[in-house]
């Protein structure tokens, strides 16, 4: 029997390709907004629909969620799938790099990061990767032809971190953490491209730290709990480094709302455990 965490891992592989094709015609606007209140564009959609129907057919899959719909789609039983279909989408008209972010839960949705059993992203960048976590190890995929083959087994932040990445408008950022960006600039090299998962990536490769931090204007931040920051948190927790809200494990933050917002922070743990003493 094919297990069911498999079988979603080989329908995001093979559903990547497809997605990345439907791009071209889609850099549009489609008109409405999501939940979170912000403008869609027609990939969004395209993207969402197509994840759906892949994922909400696996035998062992219960519900599906996204950030692109309001409320959680019933799919018999099993685990619970929250997916962010494309990942940085303000990059598709500049044609930069965006993502595909899915969490594998067992437990209704809203759910907390620790009841995740995996969790993934797919990178759409010169080629299309994907990492995905389980059981407490990530293992980077090529995906061609809608195949995943292994490119590399138990990947780790590498210890030496090299790079930073920090969303929002600068003079919008808290002065604790302004303070904490002071020390880090003088360390580590920028590397901000405005798509989390490529953002993440870069740090899941060379090691550093990537925030989307409380802002003054938006105390919770910007990416949502159960799509984006209890998924990629639970990679890079798995590849050894840390997540935090601010305080501890963004797995830890109670979930309250499909579409809630948390401050995030993941990368090496020294430079995380550094972040939540700047931010006491
Ligand atoms: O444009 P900003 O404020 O830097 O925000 C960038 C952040 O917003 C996002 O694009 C939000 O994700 P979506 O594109 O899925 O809404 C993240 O990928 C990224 O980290
Ligand atoms: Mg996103
Ligand atoms: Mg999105």
């Amino acid at each position: 029997m094919v297990d069911t965490v498999d079988a979603i891992r080989d329908a995001v592989a093979a559903a990547a390709p497809e997605i990345r094709a439907g791009l071209p015609g889609r850099r549009e606007a489609a008109g409405a907004e999501n939940p979170s209140g912000e403008q869609r564009l027609a990939a969004d959609e395209y993207a969402d629909e197509l994840l759906e129907e892949r994922l909400g057919r696996i035998d062992g899959v219960g519900a599906y969620a996204s950030e692109e719909r309001e409320s959680v789609v019933d799919a018999g039983e099993g685990y619970a799938i929250a997916v962010d279909p494309l990942d940085g989408s303000s990059n598709l008209k500049p044609n930069n790099v965006m993502g595909t972010i899915v969490g594998v839960y067992d437990a209704p949705l809203p759910a907390s990061g620790r009841d995740l059993v995996a969790a993934g992203y797919v990178l759409y960048g010169p080629i299309t990767t994907m990492a995905f976590a389980r059981e407490g190890t990530v293992t980077e995929y090529l995906i061609e032809d809608g195949e995943a083959t292994v490119l590399n087994e138990d990947v780790t932040l590498p210890d030496d971190p090299t790079v930073y990445g920090f969303g929002g408008r600068v003079p919008d950022w808290p002065d604790d953490f302004a303070a904490y960006v002071d020390e880090i600039e003088s360390e580590l090299k920028l590397r901000y491209g405005g798509a989390m998962i490529g953002d993440v990536n870069q740090v899941l490769t060379y090691g550093g730290v990537f925030a989307y931090p409380a802002l003054q204007s938006a105390p919770e931040g910007k990416l949502r709990l159960q799509f984006e920051c209890n998924p990629v948190g639970y990679v890079i927790e798995s590849a050894g480094g840390r997540s935090s809200d601010g305080t501890g494990s963004v797995l830890d933050v109670d979930p309250e709302d499909l579409h809630q917002r948390t401050p995030v922070y993941l990368g090496n743990g020294p430079l995380i455990d550094r972040l939540e003493s700047a931010l006491d």
